[in-house]
C-alpha cells in the first residue's frame, strides 16, 4: 500500500482528493500544507495531496511558493473537486437563534464566502485555522464556544456539527484544483476512480532580465507550435521589488518535439526554464464518503 500524505485532518477537502486518487491507498493526515510537503521531500510518503488553486480565490500561494522556493518536486497529477462550504454550528447551539460572535475556518475558505459573512455577520470576528476540518475539529472539542465554522459536509459528519446553513460560497462555480507532487523515482500514480480530462504540462520560465517586448517573445514560441496554454501566471522571484518569474500550463503532456523545441527557443533567449511536472488532470464531483 502506498503512503498518501494530505493536509488533514479528516474532514478536509484535500482529504476528498486524496480519497478521489487514491481510495485504496494509506491516507496520512498532516497538520499543514508545507508539512505535507516536507514529509513528501523527505520520502516519508509515497505521494503528497495539496490544493494549488481555487476557482474564487486564485492560487494557494503557501503550496506554490514552498514548492518552488524550499521543496521542490514533480507534479505528478492534478485533480478538480467541486467546492460546498457550509456553515456549521455545535450541536449544543439552537439553529434558529444563536448568533455567532466568531468564524473559524481556512483562509481561502472564508475568501470564498465573503460576502455571505458581510450580509449575514457584518460584526463576526475572523479566526483563521490551518484547514476547514482542523476548524470543525476544533468547534467539536469546544461545542459550547460562541463560534461557527466553515466546512464541508464530511466535517460535519466527521465531527458531529450541524449544518446551519448549506452552500453559503459566494460564487456558484466554486472548484478548487488539487496536485499531486512526488520525491520518488516511480512518478506517475495509477489512477482509475476519477474522470481524466486531459493532461498537462507546467513550467516555471524566469526572464533573463526586464526588457521590452520580453513576455511577448516567450508566448510565441508556444503560439507558433500551436501549443494551447491553459494558464498563465507571474509569481515573485523573493528577490527583490518587481522581479517575477512565469508559470505556464501548456495543455498536453512532454511530447518528442513540440514542447523541448518552445523550451529550447526560451532558453536560447536567455529565459531560465524548468519544468514542474508532465501529467494527467482529473476531475470529480468530491461528493465521495470517506470511511
Ligand atoms: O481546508 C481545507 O479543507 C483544504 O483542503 C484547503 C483548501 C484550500 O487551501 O484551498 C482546499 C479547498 C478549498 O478551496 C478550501 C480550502
Amino acid at each position: 500500500m502506498k503512503k498518501v500524505g494530505f493536509l488533514g485532518p479528516k474532514g478536509t477537502f484535500t482529504e476528498m482528493a486524496a480519497y478521489s486518487l487514491f481510495p485504496k491507498e494509506e491516507l496520512v493526515p498532516l497538520k499543514t500544507i508545507p508539512k505535507v510537503l516536507d514529509l513528501a521531500f523527505a520520502k516519508g510518503i509515497d505521494y503528497a495531496v495539496v490544493p494549488i488553486e481555487n476557482a474564487i480565490e486564485g492560487t494557494v500561494n503557501i503550496t506554490l511558493d514552498y514548492l518552488i522556493h524550499h521543496k521542490p518536486m514533480p507534479i505528478v497529477a492534478s485533480i478538480s473537486l467541486e467546492i460546498a462550504q457550509h456553515l456549521l454550528f455545535s450541536p449544543n447551539k439552537d439553529r434558529e437563534t444563536f448568533v455567532p460572535k466568531k468564524v473559524v475556518s481556512h483562509p481561502q475558505a472564508i475568501a470564498q464566502c465573503h460576502q455571505f459573512l458581510q450580509k449575514n455577520y457584518p460584526e463576526i470576528e475572523i479566526e483563521y485555522a490551518d484547514s476547514t476540518g482542523s476548524a470543525a475539529a476544533w468547534l467539536a472539542e469546544n461545542p459550547n464556544a460562541d463560534a461557527c465554522v466553515i466546512a464541508n459536509a464530511q466535517a460535519a459528519s466527521t465531527y458531529g456539527l450541524a449544518v446551519a446553513q448549506g452552500d453559503i460560497h459566494d460564487f456558484e462555480h466554486n472548484r478548487t484544483r488539487f496536485i499531486v507532487l512526488t520525491a520518488k523515482k516511480e512518478q506517475a500514480p495509477h489512477i482509475v476512480g476519477p474522470e481524466h480530462t486531459g493532461d498537462k504540462t507546467t513550467l516555471m520560465v524566469t526572464l533573463p532580465s526586464d526588457f521590452a517586448g520580453a513576455l511577448h517573445q516567450v508566448l510565441s514560441a508556444f503560439a507558433w507550435r500551436k501549443l494551447n496554454l491553459s494558464k498563465i501566471e507571474s509569481r515573485p522571484t523573493k528577490t527583490g521589488l518587481g522581479n517575477y518569474f512565469f508559470l505556464i500550463d501548456i495543455d498536453q503532456l512532454m511530447d518528442d518535439v513540440l514542447v523541448p523545441g518552445a523550451i529550447a527557443e526560451l532558453t536560447a533567449l536567455g529565459c531560465k526554464v524548468e519544468v514542474l511536472g508532465s501529467y494527467a488532470t482529473y476531475s470529480s464531483k468530491a461528493t465521495a464518503s470517506i470511511n
